[in-house]
């Protein structure tokens, strides 16, 4: 077959060697009739090794297989196309009986390669399929792309959702968490319960010792509150120096000698200085366990008034709220 133009007449396979995507023909026996020249400068196997065999699958796989090809010259049946590329393909939009997919050839360049690849019938007159059109591209770079893009969405979730300073959750991940417990608690009837610890005599820590001082003894306090916490249970920084741990499935009982743990392992802790002195500083902890048709602003109110009692009591101990 021949295009025709001013200047004579280019065949058809000049076409196809010309053709800047990687492309392979193969015939109704599976025979490769074409593999053009960015094929093999793609896949590294020269035209002149393709050409009337069977071995097109040597180029993508370590052992005998069909490639989307063959599966269109066997009438592309799709539970068969689903075997080889199970979630990876697609049904053509443009062409009848026509597949498209994507997937990562581990063996193609340095590191691997994601290649997007088609393949279509070829048809004779009478619509029976005299053989098969495959094209491949290089997708590795939009896939890497997309990758550092998706990690980089969950980075920005998770910074969004925690405080810098100590890595805990934030406030705003407290409500949200604080309004689905509450509803688990109410819907099945569980315990649920919630404790607000704050670091006593804060203030006289930062002017003593600095602000980064003050930072180190928050970051042990929230490393503790970490190392204590079960399962499911969660922390978060509340505020500068307030922290919450909410604990599901805890009646007020457990919540206390959670609470006492805490408070008794944080008095003992010697944050060491350059000079040979040391920090230890306090905490005073308010405990609440939530009341059948309570709001989650009640709840923490009452933990934080039984902190405020804490405070009162002299600091350094744990208080069941009213
Ligand atoms: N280093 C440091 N200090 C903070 C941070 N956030 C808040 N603070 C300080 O925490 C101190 C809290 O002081 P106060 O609310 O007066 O409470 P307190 O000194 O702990 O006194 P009591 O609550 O009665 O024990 C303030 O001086 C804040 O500046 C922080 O991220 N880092």
């Amino acid at each position: 077959m021949y295009l025709t133009n001013s200047g004579g007449q280019i065949s058809l396979s000049r076409i196809f060697d010309g053709n800047p995507v990687a492309t392979i023909v193969i015939d109704s026996e599976h025979r490769v009739i074409h593999w053009n020249r960015a094929c093999a400068v793609m896949t590294g196997v020269p035209a002149s090794e393709m050409i009337g065999s069977r071995d097109q699958w040597r180029a993508f796989y370590p052992d005998p297989r069909p490639i989307l090809a063959d599966l269109i010259v066997d009438g592309a049946v799709e539970s068969k196309v689903d075997t080889f590329y199970h979630g990876k393909f697609h049904r053509s939009e443009l062409i009848e009986g026509a597949y498209e997919a994507e997937d990562f050839f581990p063996a193609f360049g340095d590191h691997g390669c994601w290649l997007f690849f088609t393949a279509a019938p070829i048809c004779d007159d009478q619509g029976r399929v005299i053989g098969a059109i495959e094209t491949l591209q290089n997708v590795t770079e939009r896939h890497r792309a997309e990758e550092a893009l998706r990690a980089s969405e969950e980075r920005y979730r998770e910074l969004s959702r925690t405080d810098a300073l100590t890595g805990l959750l934030n406030t705003r991940t407290l409500w949200e968490h604080l309004l689905h417990e509450i509803a688990r608690a109410k819907r099945y009837g569980r315990p649920l319960s919630l404790m607000v610890l704050d670091c006593d005599d804060f203030k006289a820590i930062n002017d003593r010792f600095g602000h980064l001082e003050g930072d180190r003894v928050l970051i042990e306090l929230a490393a503790l509150i970490r190392a204590c916490e079960r399962g499911s249970d969660s922390a978060y920084r509340y505020g500068g120096e307030e922290f919450v741990i909410l604990l599901p499935e805890t009646a007020a009982t457990s919540a206390m000698q959670l609470a006492e743990r805490v408070r008794a392992r944080f008095a003992g802790i010697r944050l060491p200085l350059a000079d040979a002195e040391a920090i230890s500083a306090t905490i005073s902890i308010g405990v609440a366990e939530w009341r059948p048709g309570e709001d989650e602003q009640t709840l923490i109110r009452r933990a934080d008034e039984a902190v405020y009692a804490a405070k009162h009591r002299g600091k350094n101990c744990v208080v069941l709220a009213e």
